[in-house]
Order: C-alpha cells, then structure tokens, then sequence
C-alpha cells in the first residue's frame, strides 16, 4: 500500500528544487522583476491565486461560518490618530543597528540570531558532530548567486557553559528589548557579518508606511499594519447587530503593510501580505466556552514559557483540556482557538508533526495581554510564527473609548438590581463656559472620561488642598491648570445598578496566509524516488489550485469531442480543471501537475469510444481506477468536497493496470 508520509522522507526535502518548482509553476514572484524588484513585495501567480483564495475560503468555513462571526471589511488607509491611540505609532517598531562605515542596516535581533547559530554550528564542526557546514553554504549560495560572500562557519570550540549560554539567548531572542540587544551584542562582540566593523547600538524603527492622506497633506494617516483596529472601532455596530449580546467574534480578511527592516526567506517576511484576523469579544470575567468540550481531548504540542526560560525547546504535549485545568493556558476561550487553529492548519495541508505552539514570554507580550501562544510550523528556515494568539484583555477597546469619548461597552441586565459604591463627579458647568470659553467641552471631557482610580485620587486632592491641578491636551497652551470646588464636586455615592456595563475582553487569533501558505509548500513538496526531477505537491484535494487534469490520450477528434462533454460537466459542477491536449508524453503531462498539486488526473482513451469508461489517477500513489464519466466525478466530487477517502470513493470503480505514467 502505498504511504504519502514514507514516500516523502524517501529523498530529503530540497529547498532549492522547492523555488525551482514554485518559480516554474508560477506560484509566486518577485513583483516587479522587470525593474529590479523590491525586496518584500511578490506577486501570486495563477497556480498561487488559486491556492490562497482555497485556503481563505476554507479560513471562513472553518471559523466564520462555524463560529457565526461577524465579518467585515475594513479601510487600509488609517488616520494616524488612530493609531497613535492604539500605541502603534509609539511602540510597533523593530531594533536596527547600522554599519557607520559601509551605510549596511541589519535587524538586531535577527542578527544576534545569526550570528549565535553560526558559532553554534562551528562549535559542532569543531567537535566533530557536523562535517561539511562550509561546504554546503558555499554550495547554497552558488546556487543562489548570491552576490555578497559567504560568511564562513569557523571551526572554533567553545567552552560547555558558552554553548548552554548561547542556547539560552537562542531560546528567549524574541523577548529581548533594543537596549538588551545592544548588551548582548557587545558581551559576544557581535559585528558586522560581512567587514567585521563596528555597528551602532540598535535603533527602534517603526515598521508602518506612512502617507498623507488628501492633497493638503495634512492628515497624516498610515498603511494598516493589521486588520484588528478597523475591527475595534467597529464594535458598537457590531454589538448593536449582534443585539447587545456577547460572546461574539467579528473577522476580517485583507491586506496589511509592515516596512520590515531586511524582509527575507520569500513569503515568509515580506512588506505587504494577506491577514485573517478575529476579535472575539468576551465576559473578562467569564472566559468559558460553551463549544469548548467538543476540543478539549485534543492533544497538541505546547512550548511553554518556564521551558523556553529554562533555556529548552523540547514541546510538552498534553490534550488542550489539561492545558487550560493546569492554567497554563490563560482561559477555555483562548484554549478553544488554540484547538480550532490547530484542526483548522491541519485540514489546509500542514505536518501535525511541524505544528507546536509557543508562549510568549512576559517581556515579550504587550503589556495589556493576559496570555500568548503562537502557533508555529518548522520549515527549512526554522520554526516560524505563522498564527498569533492572544488574549488582548479590554485594552483596544478601553484607549480608544478614551480618546474619543465613544463608551465601547457591553450592557447587561441584571437579574436583580445591586446596591454599589461609585466615585460621582458633578460639574458646575456654568462656570465652565466663562472660563474656558470654547475650550469648555474639552475639558468637560476630560472630567468625563476619568476613571474610578483618577477620581478617587482627585477627590483627595480636592479634600486636602481645596483645588486640584490637571492638564488638558490644547488647553491653556497645554500648562497646568487650577480648579477649586466652586467648580466642582467628587463624592463616593451609594447607587441602585440595575444594569451591568463593562469593557469586554478580546482574544484575537491572527494569521499570516502567506507564511502559512509557504509552509504547506514545503510540508507537501516530495520527489519521487524512481526519479527525483518528478517532484510533487500533495495539497489536500480541497486546497488544491485545481482538482482535476482532462487529458485525451491522442491528438484526435473522437477523443476530443468527449473531453469537451466532460469539461462541459465539470465546468457546469463547478469544479476546477485544467484540459492538456498538448503532444506532451501522457507521463509528462501527469507530471507538470503533481507539480501544480492537482490531485486527480482523468484519461480519455480509445477504450472511452467504444463503452464510455474513463480512467482516475490518484496524484500522489498514482494509482489509477476505471469506471463510467458519472462514477468517476462522483468519486472526484465525494473527495473533494465531503472528505471521503479514496479507497471509499473509488471502491466500485476498476483498478486499471497501466503504464501511462511512464514516458
Ligand atoms: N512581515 C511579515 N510577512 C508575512 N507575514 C507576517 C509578517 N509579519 C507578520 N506576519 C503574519 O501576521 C501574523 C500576526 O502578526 P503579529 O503582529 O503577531 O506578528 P509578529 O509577532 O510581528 O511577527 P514577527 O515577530 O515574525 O515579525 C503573524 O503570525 C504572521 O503570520
């Protein structure tokens, strides 16, 4: 029998013979070439178009659909107020250093990165576990033509304690600030790479595109580095659709833009790329889940944060269950995405055995996020972050109600009333108009947005001196300002509530349907073993840019005239396919689209003239059926769409001995 996961260990994986196909294929490519390119930016071909849009069609069965979530769609182009608010503008920045001598920028962390392994590698060499090193990146980079020389790996021993040492860095690089950067770079007298000079300590750079939006120029705005704000600034439509009730989750799908320092290793880091992002609103005092039983049995591979402190990247694998009773996930809520992130990169063609899920850190999370977890693939890059997940607490929500005096909250009924204690402010607004004339409103927004913990402390203010002393954005030339208590009042009342009003949380799965794209290619791409120029990729039929290859065996008009009928069928059912009719070998034209992943492949032959039989090739084992146009599409169609297995589908139909895959 014939086995998918044997066959493609059979011959190692070849990265190389991976982009020669791609390339070929047209799946993607450096968006314009013509000119020279610009590093990030590529541009999908038919084979790549096709592919995404399954993917993202899939995305939206597997969460919209199943989870009854909101979608919208929203602008790119973003107003720099907003994003200020959100703390992009201040905060979404990477660590660069720069080359003085040569103008050369390099990201800090990626470099440290490099650099470490590097040695780490020339550690090994020099004990002998790893013999040919050079010889390999000297080969890579031939292949590549890359044009800067390669760095060489020195065959230098370094002591136990330095190697545990540099595996720990290893393990928490993407937690360390610039100024932790810059320390490590001088501790382990880390240069430039290429001239061994001298680099500054690193610089934040913030990754948005900027741009002016109008042609006064004065609105300055940004290109989005995510979906998620457009999706914040839309909760209280959505609350209203969803008739005030939470839980509920809104989606987007749509481009997002990031200014990446060295954007690198193909669709994995580049400057311009599809996102699939949810904001789940929930109860911050209930994070349960009512569906979370249908997963929690589930085991996954976690890499939580005390292992990654104790310097470790062996997984721990438990069911999702375990993972949130223990608490080492946060709450049901976010362990539930955890799982359906899971079942949902698995249907799509990822290896369940390159898929684990890392926690981020405490100096590596925002500092508003209760708890995150990447879902990560391996790749011949390394372990890559394709999905973030994480529970954002009510922070979005809370800074830019804040800002712009809109309440972004969830009302609840209560079942019966409650007797509270709340801090009350109480303006003497005639006063306000002549002393602040137009500025009034502002700072009567300004009383209005403090909070529990600010008034409070105000009050105290008021009690101890008579005055209190606050500053308003665009107020009194941005001085402080004075207050006494004819002005107004702070007290602690008593109140009857009979409504519940609160700032929901947010948990919010984000994916990369580039980097998740790339990692299926190189999770599905084999090469055959009876000859390794045969290379395939096993998409899942149901991802698959198309599902079906039409090929007459012959040029010639009988065999022609019923491909025509078929594709008319096919066409009609909706299914993808591609007609070959070209003088090609009928094992070649087979071959070209293992390459495409096209799963099934069917064969008008002479045999079809005179009973109508045609034959089913399976893609990967190539096995080959025979039985009537309508059996065959059935078959085809039941795989395809309702996951049947093949042996399933094709029990009824003839096995067909033949050689048609050979030249
Ligand atoms: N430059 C990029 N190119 C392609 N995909 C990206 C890029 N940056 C982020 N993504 C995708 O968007 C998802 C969510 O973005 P998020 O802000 O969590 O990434 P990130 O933590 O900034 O990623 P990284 O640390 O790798 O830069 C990521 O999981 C990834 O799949």
């Amino acid at each position: 029998m014939f086995d998918i996961e044997v066959a493609k260990k059979e011959i190692p994986f070849n990265r190389e013979s991976l982009e020669s196909t791609l390339k070929s294929r047209f799946f993607y490519a450096p968006a314009f070439e013509a000119y020279g390119s610009v590093a990030g930016l590529f541009d999908y071909g038919p084979a790549g178009c096709a592919f995404q849009a399954n993917v993202v069609d899939q995305w939206r069965k597997h969460f919209i659909l199943e989870e009854d979530m909101l979608e919208v769609d929203c602008t790119m182009l973003t107003p720099y107020e907003v994003l200020k608010t959100s703390g992009h503008v201040d905060k979404f920045s990477d660590w660069m250093c720069k080359d003085p001598k040569t103008g050369e920028i390099f990201r800090a962390d990626h470099l440290v990165e490099e650099v470490l392994e590097s040695r780490l590698k020339g550690d090994q060499v020099a004990r002998g576990l790893l013999s040919n090193a050079n010889e390999q990146a000297a080969e890579d980079a031939e292949k590549k033509k890359r044009k800067k020389k390669v760095k060489e790996i020195q065959s230098v021993k370094l002591e136990d304690d330095v190697v545990k040492e540099y595996e720990t860095v290893l393990a928490k690089i993407d937690g360390y600030s610039g100024e932790e950067l810059g320390e490590l770079m001088v501790k382990y007298d880390i240069k430039n790479p290429g001239t061994q000079g001298d680099l500054e300590p690193p610089k934040a750079f913030n990754l948005m595109f900027e741009t002016a939006i109008g042609p006064s120029g004065q609105l300055k705005g940004y290109l989005r580095p995510e979906t998620a704000q457009g999706q914040f600034l839309n909760f209280n439509k959505l609350l209203d659709f969803n008739n005030g009730k939470i839980p509920f989750a809104s989606a987007s799908i749509g481009k997002s833009f990031r200014n990446e320092i060295s954007p690198r290793s193909g669709l994995l880091r580049v400057r311009e790329f599809l996102m699939a992002e949810i904001e789940h609103f929930v109860d911050p005092e209930d994070k349960s889940h009512a569906r979370f039983k249908e997963v929690s049995d589930l085991k996954l591979k976690f890499l939580p944060k005390e292992t990654q402190q104790a310097g470790s990247t062996k997984p721990i694998e438990v069911s999702i269950g375990e993972a949130v009773s223990t608490k080492m996930v946060d709450n049901e809520t976010l362990g539930y995405f955890i799982a359906r992130i899971y079942l949902f990169l698995i249907k799509i063609g990822v290896d369940p055995t390159k898929l684990r899920f890392r926690q981020h850190m405490a100096n590596e999370m925002a500092h508003y996020a209760a708890d995150c977890w990447d879902a990560e693939l391996q790749t011949s890059y390394g372990w890559i972050e394709c999905v973030g997940c994480a529970d954002r607490s009510a922070y979005d929500l809370t800074v830019h109600s804040k800002k712009t005096g809109e309440k972004m909250v969830v009302r609840q009924k209560l079942d019966e009333p409650k007797e509270i204690e709340e801090w009350e402010i109480t303006l003497t607004k005639k006063l306000f108009g002549p002393k602040f004339r137009k500025d009034a409103p502002k700072v009567e927004q300004y009383f209005n947005e403090l909070t529990q913990e600010e008034l409070a402390s105000k009050s105290e203010e008021l009690k101890n001196s008579g005055k209190i002393t606050f500053k308003v954005k665009g107020v009194n030339n941005d001085e402080d300002i004075e207050l006494d208590d004819k002005f107004l009042t702070i007290e602690f009342v008593k109140k009857i509530q009979h409504v519940r009003e609160f700032i929901p949380s947010v948990i919010e799965p984000s994916f990369g349907i580039g980097r998740i794209i790339y990692a299926i290619f190189e999770h599905s791409f084999w090469a055959r073993k009876e000859d390794t120029a045969r290379t395939v990729m096993s998409f899942p039929p149901q991802v698959a840019p198309s599902k079906v290859l039409l090929v007459p065996l012959q040029s010639n008009k009988e065999l022609s005239a019923i491909s025509a009928d078929i594709a008319k069928i096919l066409r009609k059912e909706q299914i993808p396919f591609k007609i070959d009719d070209s003088g090609a070998s009928i094992g070649k034209r087979y071959s070209r689209n293992d390459e495409l992943g096209t799963p099934f492949g069917i064969t008008i032959d002479f045999e079809t003239i005179e009973d109508g039989t045609i034959t089913l090739r399976e893609r990967d084992s190539t096995i080959q059926v025979r039985g009537s146009v309508k059996d065959v599409l059935k078959a085809i169609r039941e795989i395809t769409y309702e996951g049947v297995s093949w042996a399933d589908a094709t029990k009824n139909l003839k096995v067909f001995a033949s050689q048609q895959d050979e030249e």
